[in-house]
């Protein structure tokens, strides 16, 4: 377990932007050092936030986008192309605009696609696919993500771990479905915690005030069954990453040092 690290910027605008550059870096590095690279994207407004400024980055360019390989921490279960599924949002901001190669986009499976309705299933079937991807050499269940993205939801869910719901207990399975949902749709597909503490790098990205009692609950101590986000975190790192209004009910103990 790594010990949470914050990075406070001025605005939500400033975030995206600074989060978007530090991304480029890990993916060239990583694609300097292992040959390609893997990233775990976040739906909401952050997630889709940071993949727009990283669309418009002039360093978009330095990135290899055919050695890239996306995944998705969480997927709204509806159908293919529906306007709230997270990868429809990904496409829009930036996937539709860069030369990914489309065997290497792991998007989840959508409520009209193979498994029809069934969210177990579906989410069955792509625990599956991140066995293949990790490979016998690796010993995992998942591929070793160098970085998996995370919004922080108001009621401090991750993915689609809500506090209090069975996916945030998992414990074995690295990806379930979700029934029930507080927050529309109420059927979703998640990574659990397991699989997320496996990620090289957990990134959390919150932004706004209404993120900002989320953010003080998870950093000061809450457990991860009654706060989701507190139990996120990566095997090398684990950055937050927020605007000044998501930290402003952080105690002064943990807010960084340079921070206004
Ligand atoms: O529904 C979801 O919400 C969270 C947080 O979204 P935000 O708009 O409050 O930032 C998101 O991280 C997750 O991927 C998504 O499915």
């Amino acid at each position: 377990m790594s010990t949470p690290q914050l990075v406070v910027h001025r605005d939500k605008e400033l975030m995206a932007q600074a989060a978007a550059a530090r991304l480029i870096t890990k993916i060239v590095d990583a694609q300097a050092s292992r040959g390609s690279a893997s990233v775990v994207l976040t739906g909401g407004r952050n997630g889709n936030g940071l993949l727009a400024a990283l669309a418009a980055a002039p360093a978009r360019d330095a990135v290899d986008w055919s050695r890239l390989d996306l995944w998705w921490g969480d997927e709204r279960f509806l159908p293919e192309g529906d306007p709230d599924r997270n990868v429809t949002q990904a496409r829009e901001a930036l996937l539709d605009s860069v030369p990914l190669d489309p065997k290497r986009v792991h998007a989840m499976p959508a409520s009209d696609g193979p498994y029809g309705n069934d969210a177990d299933a579906a989410a069955e079937a792509y625990a599956e696919e991140l066995v293949r991807a990790a490979g016998p050499e690796n010993h995992s269940a998942v591929p070793a993500f160098d970085v998996l993205m995370l919004g922080v939801g108001p009621d401090t869910h991750v993915a689609s771990l809500f506090p209090e719901l069975p996916a945030v207990r998992e414990t074995e399975r690295t990806v379930v479905g979700v029934h029930g949902a507080p927050k529309p749709p109420p059927t979703r597909i998640t990574l659990t915690l397991p699989a997320i503490r496996s990620a090289r790098e957990v990134w959390l990205l919150a932004a706004g005030e209404d993120k900002a009692n989320a953010v003080a609950m998870a950093l000061s101590g809450a457990g991860e069954v009654q706060a989701p986000a507190a139990g996120a975190y990566g095997r090398s790192r684990t950055l937050w990453l927020l605007d000044a209004a998501a930290a402003a009910q952080l105690p002064r103990s943990l807010y960084p040092p340079a921070s206004p």
